[in-house]
C-alpha cells in the first residue's frame, strides 16, 4: 500500500470489559487516556449542589408553580440539568430498576451474550464500536434497548433473565412516558413559548432508547474514564443513578463538578436537540463519568428523541432580532451524533451557523459607513436590524 493512503478502516466490537477483569486481563492500551485536553481525570472533584426541581410545582396551576417554572429555565440555561424529585415514581421501584440492572450484569457472560450487539446495530449487550484506530474506550458494558415507539421493540435483545426484567423495564417506560409530557410543556413554558413547542417534537414516532450501564472495578481511575465526555444527542435524557456510588461529573464553567446522589431523584439532562430548539439559550449538558477502583456502579440512562424524520430548528420565538438564528435545522441527529461520539467530537459545533461571524463582519462595516457619514444612532441601529433580520431570513433556508 501506497504511504500515502489513508489507514485501514477499522470497525469492530470490543469484549466487554467485565470479560478482561475476571480474566485479570492487563488493561489495554486503548483503554488509557494519553492526551486529556479536558484536564485531569480525579475522581475527587467537589460535588456541587445541582438544582433541585419539584415536579409537582411544575404542574401546579396554582401561582406556587411559576417560581419553579423559573427555577427550571435558569437550571436549564446554566446547568442544562437538574434533578427532578416528586416525580410519582416509589423509591422502592426505582430500587427495583437499579436491582434488575444489577441482577443481569451479575448473569454468567454465556447468558449476558444471549442479548450481544451485533457491529450492524446499536441494540444489544456490548461496549464500544471501535471506528478509529486513535478511539479511546470507555470502561463500561451496556445494554441498550428501544423501548418506544412499541412495536419497533426487539424482544429476542430483551432479558428473561432476571424474570422480573421486562416488567419492571415495562413499568418504567410508562412512567417516563408520562413524565416526558409534564418536563418538555414546563421547558416550552418557562421561555414563554407555546406548550407544545418541544412537546411536538416527541409526539407520534418519537423513539425512547434505555441504555443500562455497568462501570467495573477499575485498576487506573487515573487514566482510564467510564464515558469519556459528551453531550447527550437526545431530547432530553432521564438518568436514573447508582444509590451508593458516585462517578458522574458535569462540566460547570469549565470545571468538572461530581453529581452528588440524591437516591429518590432523577437527574433530567437536556440533550443537543433542545439546545438547537432552544436557540441556545438552554445548554446541553457536556458530562463524563469517571471510574472507581473499589467499586462497581450501575446506571440507567433513557433517551427521549424525535423521529428520524422530524426537522428540528430553532424556535420561531426565540429567534429576533437581538438574538439571530445560532443552529441550522437538523435531521435525524442522532446518526451524526453518533459518528462524533466514537472519535470524542461533538456533534451540535456541525450545526452552528459557521458565517454568523458574517454578520457582525457586516454590520461592523456598515456601522463605520454610517459614522463616516455622520448618521444618527437611530439610523444606525436601524441598518443593523435590517441586517439580522435578513440574516435570520436566510439561514432558515440552509
Ligand atoms: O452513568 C452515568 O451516570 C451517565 C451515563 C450517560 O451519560 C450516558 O449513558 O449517556
Ligand atoms: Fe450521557
Amino acid at each position: 500500500m501506497a504511504a500515502s493512503s489513508p489507514p485501514p478502516r477499522v470497525e469492530s466490537l470490543s469484549n466487554p470489559v467485565q470479560q478482561l477483569v475476571i480474566n485479570g486481563e492487563q488493561v489495554p492500551e486503548n483503554y488509557i487516556h494519553r492526551n486529556t485536553d479536558d484536564g485531569p481525570i480525579c475522581a475527587s472533584f467537589p460535588v456541587t449542589e445541582i438544582p433541585i426541581i419539584d415536579l409537582g410545582l411544575l404542574t401546579s396551576s396554582s401561582p406556587t408553580g411559576e417560581p419553579e417554572l423559573e427555577k427550571l429555565r435558569s437550571a436549564l440555561s446554566s446547568w442544562g440539568c437538574f434533578q427532578a424529585i416528586n416525580h410519582g415514581m416509589a423509591s422502592s421501584f426505582l430500587d427495583k430498576v437499579r436491582a434488575v440492572t444489577k441482577e443481569f450484569f451479575a448473569l454468567p457472560m454465556e447468558e449476558k451474550q444471549k442479548y450481544s450487539r451485533t457491529l450492524e446495530d446499536i441494540e444489544g449487550y456490548g461496549n464500544d464500536t471501535v471506528v478509529t484506530e486513535h478511539q479511546t474506550l470507555d470502561w463500561t458494558d451496556r445494554l441498550y434497548l428501544l423501548v418506544r415507539p412499541e412495536d419497533q421493540r426487539k424482544l429476542k435483545l430483551w432479558p428473561e433473565n432476571p424474570d422480573t426484567f421486562r416488567d419492571t423495564l415495562n413499568e418504567y417506560t410508562e412512567k417516563l412516558g408520562q413524565l416526558t409530557e409534564i418536563v418538555l410543556k414546563a421547558m416550552a413554558k418557562s421561555l414563554s413559548l407555546d406548550d407544545s413547542c418541544f412537546l411536538d417534537h416527541c409526539r407520534e414516532g418519537a423513539l425512547m432508547y434505555t441504555r443500562f450501564n455497568l462501570y467495573p472495578v477499575c485498576p487506573r481511575p487515573d487514566v482510564i474514564l467510564g464515558l469519556k465526555p459528551h453531550a447527550d444527542g437526545s431530547t432530553i435524557t432521564f438518568l436514573l443513578q447508582d444509590k451508593e456510588v458516585e462517578g458522574l461529573q458535569v462540566l460547570k464553567d469549565d470545571q468538572w463538578v461530581g453529581v452528588p446522589i440524591i437516591p429518590q431523584a432523577l437527574l433530567i439532562n437536556l440533550g443537543d436537540q433542545s439546545e438547537l430548539a432552544s436557540n441556545g439559550i438552554f445548554k446541553s449538558l457536556v458530562h463524563r463519568v469517571v471510574t472507581n477502583s473499589e467499586r462497581e456502579r450501575i446506571s440507567v440512562a433513557t433517551f427521549l428523541l424525535p423521529h428520524p424524520d422530524m426537522e428540528i430548528e430553532p424556535a420561531n420565538g426565540l429567534v429576533n432580532e437581538q438574538r439571530p438564528r445560532l443552529y441550522k435545522k437538523v435531521k435525524n441527529y442522532v446518526s451524526l451524533y453518533f459518528h462524533n461520539y466514537q472519535r470524542g467530537k461533538r456533534p451540535i459545533v456541525h450545526s452552528k451557523f459557521k458565517f454568523i461571524f458574517l454578520l457582525f463582519f457586516i454590520s461592523y462595516g456598515l456601522y463605520r459607513k454610517q459614522v463616516a457619514q455622520g448618521n444618527s444612532w437611530a439610523f444606525i441601529e436601524e441598518e443593523h436590524h435590517m441586517v439580522v433580520h435578513w440574516y435570520n431570513v436566510l439561514s432558515r433556508e440552509v
